[in-house]
């Protein structure tokens, strides 16, 4: 069926010694959009993508790649679908160009390995063996990896992490081309930026379940909420300037966020109060709220 989804997540339940660390997560992702997938620490989203993977079994719910069962139907979907994990998961005793290549001569109709090669820059380590490569030239490796066989479907943990700006802005383009290629790409991250940036649909875990999803646009603006934010004398009330209805916090001393209904009359009290303590507000922005403010409102500022 062209219009069924590239991957279907119902139910899905995850044990570790008794305690469900994904528990009762649905998610669904398409062809040729970009999925991110946005947890705090522990939130579960590794252990659902490898569950989608094959690498683990489910303890309930079922998942379909592609229509098919990554536990059962395995040797199926590893033609079809491209997998980056978290930490490499690359042999290393063998050179970068000789891993990419082992792995190329396994699909039918692989990449080209100089195109890719030079748009991940993998050229100035080619002969390093994958154990001396540093953290983000592992990376692109193992992304080079993931889609040198042209997938139907990309699992891509963490993409980005450890790489420079240089990479990771190389590493979106190529995603986005994935995607327009008509690619299922789902991804985990931590950069909000990212996640803006490239996904189609964000869908945000917490404890093992999905609490919020949809698109950027429709998870920042979904009420007419602005933020304000302003920096000026640390330790002050803020809240006591305004009424119900606004999140005030301090994330860092002297810098300052409210979230709420901000319009004119609310800045004109806010710097008249401002004012009246002898504080001087050195910079005051209002502007949307971000996905990171989205994301601490729904998750919490508490660590993981
Ligand atoms: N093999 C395992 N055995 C026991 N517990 C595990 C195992 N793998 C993961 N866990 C636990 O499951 C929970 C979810 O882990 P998971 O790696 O899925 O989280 P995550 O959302 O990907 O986190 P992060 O953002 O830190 O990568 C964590 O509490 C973790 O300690």
């Amino acid at each position: 069926m062209p219009d069924s989804p590239a991957l279907e997540i119902s139910g899905l339940v995850k044990r570790y010694g008794g305690r469900a660390v994904v528990d009762g997560l649905d998610l669904v992702a398409r062809s040729g959009q970009v999925t991110a997938v946005l947890g705090p620490n522990g939130a579960g989203k590794t252990t659902t993508i490898e569950c989608c993977e094959g690498l683990r079994e489910p303890d309930g719910g079922t998942v379909r790649v592609l229509g098919l069962d990554p536990t059962v139907q395995a040797r199926e979907l590893r033609p079809r679908v491209g997998v980056m994990l978290q930490d490499g998961g690359l042999p290393t005793g063998v050179r970068a160009h000789e891993m990419l290549a082992h792995v190329a001569r396994m699909y039918a109709d692989p990449r080209d390995l100089g195109e890719l090669t030079e748009r991940l820059g993998l050229g100035s380590f080619a002969r390093t063996t994958v154990r001396r490569l540093s953290g983000g030239q592992r990376q692109r490796l193992a992304l080079a990896a993931a889609i040198v066989g042209r997938p139907e479907v990309v699992f891509l943990d963490e993409p980005s992490a450890g790489m420079d700006p240089q990479t990771r802005h190389a590493v979106w383009d190529l995603v986005r081309e994935l995607r327009d290629e008509g690619v299922a790409v789902v991804l985990t991250t931590h950069l909000m930026d990212e996640a803006e940036d490239l996904a189609d649909q964000v869908v945000v875990v917490d404890h093992g379940r999905v609490i919020a999803q949809g698109s950027v646009p429709s998870l920042v603006s979904s009420a007419e909420d602005r933020t304000l934010r302003l920096e000026t004398t640390p330790g002050l009330a803020l809240s006591t300037a305004l009424g119900p209805g606004f999140v005030v916090s301090e994330p860092r001393d002297g810098s300052y966020t409210v979230t709420g209904a901000v319009d004119p009359g609310v800045v004109a009290g806010v710097t008249a109060w401002l004012a009246a303590q002898n504080a001087l507000a050195t910079r005051l922005t209002v502007g949307r709220r971000t996905l990171e403010d989205v994301f601490l409102d729904l998750t919490g500022r508490n660590l993981r």
